[in-house]
């Protein structure tokens, strides 16, 4: 028998590919609407976005849009069509649909996912997720009572306290020596920013003291995308799978010990309204998902935020100079206290500037909407967006619009979000959220960056390695959160500032 050579094949492979590629243009596109977004296409149909984000993540949504520059715009993939909103102005109007273009939807899909709920868990979670169908719900009154917990007020309080004096605890490390040894920054500030704040959610019981749990919780937080997708966990994402499982089996125990009698009002609370109607495995789980809420955005804001000071010596400077408007010394039994007044720092409008404007340019990735029916958003360009798809708002281009920002929009400005600072569009800061949906923890968090940031800037001299800050550039694969932990390490070498290395240090709160 005659062998072919491959080579014969080409034109008629050619032909039928050729044939595909326009018939799945013609029939594989999702159906159309009038008044939605404008439709960008791909070279290759179909599946292009979908190979696009696979390739370049949520950076692809901030491609598409340097390209058109329209403010909001469609792109179809096998999964449904997705709208992106690049523009302040139509982000505003997403908000003010938060019932129709809901964020809780987006956070109990995720939730249950991650979690890995059984179906009686997950029937619970989506019963009443944003208060449709009464008063009641697991989802909503767990949403609520977080929320409320978090805001300034006695609970808050002393969950700041749990985490301060963690933190404390962790920095007098350093007082030891004249200079470190070389310290890798994200490793460090990892390490003492989710003590804490896990001390403070779960108290002395602290599931995640154990350094194999915190790292377990780390490799689930860092890899969500594999326990997202869902498809044989055992064989496609076997680590997170089995590393979830500790985890989950660690608040099992947790639970089972009694051990939320000492821990936070939160998470008692939320112990409370979950006994009994959900099984203690899925209450475990659900700590597992809240678990990346609290791991994924907090500690990268921690570490952009101290990088940027760090490096820049007129930020640094400045923020030296407002933390020690707040650092009080005294003397007790003849030894110096050096006392930082954590509400003092938390009220200076010049802090939190420096904390906002980091994550302008930190927090890169984006927020979603799950449109719950058709809806047409107002605006000088009406869109009609059709239920069941989502809505994308990818922070970069908003971050980074020189209409809403002024022409210095590029720079560092640590006063921009200060009077003096000049105005702003304040939609298109999106470091937070914005809206009904706006980030409920942000006063834990942003209370545990400042204290790091002041004190570091008031005790330490931290160099890097070599001399030179180089820029360790976002890891945009590591898709659960909107600010990304670096790329690259920084390795610093820190050491007691001159003048003030002796006594002890402390907070007020
Ligand atoms: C600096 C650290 C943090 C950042 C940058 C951050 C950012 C965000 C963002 C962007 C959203 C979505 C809002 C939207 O799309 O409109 C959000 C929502 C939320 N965050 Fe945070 N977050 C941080 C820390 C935390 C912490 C530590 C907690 C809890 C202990 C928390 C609890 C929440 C909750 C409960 C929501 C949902 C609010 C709602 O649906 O009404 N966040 N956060």
């Amino acid at each position: 028998m005659e062998h072919k050579d491959f080579t014969t094949y080409y034109p008629s492979v050619a032909a039928i590919l050729l044939v595909l590629f326009f018939l799945s243009s013609r029939f594989l596109d999702v159906e159309r609407f009038p008044n939605e977004p404008p439709y960008i296409t791909s070279s290759i149909p179909y599946f292009g976005h979908a190979i696009g984000l696979f390739l370049n993540k949520i950076p692809y949504y901030n491609k598409v849009n340097a390209k058109y520059n329209y403010p909001a715009f469609t792109l179809a993939m096998p999964a449904g069509k997705v709208y992106v909103v690049s523009s302040p102005d139509v982000a505003r109007e997403v908000q003010r649909h938060s019932k129709t273009l809901s964020f809780p939807w987006i956070e109990a899909i995720f939730g249950v996912s991650v979690a890995g709920l059984s179906k009686e868990g997950a029937a619970l979670v989506f019963n009443n997720v944003q208060g449709e169908g009464g008063e009641h719900g697991i989802f909503f009154d767990g949403l609520k009572l977080m929320i409320n917990i978090l805001k300034p007020g006695v609970a808050l309080d002393e969950m700041n306290k749990t985490m301060l004096e963690s933190v404390s605890d962790t920095m007098s490390e350093f007082d030891e020596g004249p200079i470190s040894e070389d310290i890798d920054l994200w490793a460090w500030i990892k390490h003492m920013m989710i003590l804490a704040a896990t001390d403070a959610i779960y108290g002395p019981g602290n599931p995640f003291k154990d350094p194999q749990l915190e790292k377990d919780m780390w490799h689930i937080s860092d890899n969500v995308s594999s326990l997202l997708i869902g498809i044989l966990p055992m064989v496609f994402a076997r680590k997170s799978h089995l590393v979830h499982r500790r985890v989950t089996q660690a608040f099992e125990n947790f639970y089972r010990h009694g051990k939320e009698e000492t821990s936070s009002t939160m998470t008692q609370g939320r112990y409370n309204d979950t006994k009994g109607t959900m099984s203690l495995n899925d209450i475990a789980r659900l700590d597992v998902a809240q678990g990346i809420t609290v791991f994924s955005n907090t500690v990268p804001s921690g570490f952009w935020t101290l990088y940027h000071v760090l490096s820049k010596p007129d930020v640094l400077s400045l923020v030296r100079s407002e933390a020690m408007k707040h650092l009080h010394t005294e003397e007790f039994n003849g030894k110096i206290q050096r006392m930082l007044d954590v509400k003092g720092i938390r009220s200076s409008t010049i802090l939190e500037s420096v904390l906002k404007e980091s994550l302008r340019h930190q927090a890169l990735e984006m927020g979603t909407r799950m449109v719950v029916e058709d809806v047409v958003i107002g605006g000088a360009n009406p869109f009609l967006l059709k239920k069941d798809c989502f809505v994308m708002l990818p922070n970069q281009p908003m971050h980074f619009n020189e209409k809403a920002w002024g022409p210095n929009v590029r720079e560092f400005d640590p006063l921009r979000f200060t009077k003096s600072g000049g105005s702003h569009q304040g939609v298109a800061f999106r470091g937070f959220g914005g809206g009904a949906n706006l980030c409920g923890g942000r006063f834990f968090a942003s209370t545990e960056i400042l204290f790091i940031v002041s004190m570091c800037a008031l005790r330490y001299d931290m160099k890097p390695v070599g001399g030179i800050w180089n820029n360790p550039s976002p890891d945009h694969n590591v898709m659960s959160s909107v600010v990304t932990p670096p790329l690259k390490k920084t390795i610093v070498r820190m050491k007691s500032r001159k003048g003030i290395e002796d006594g002890n240090w402390g907070f007020r709160l």
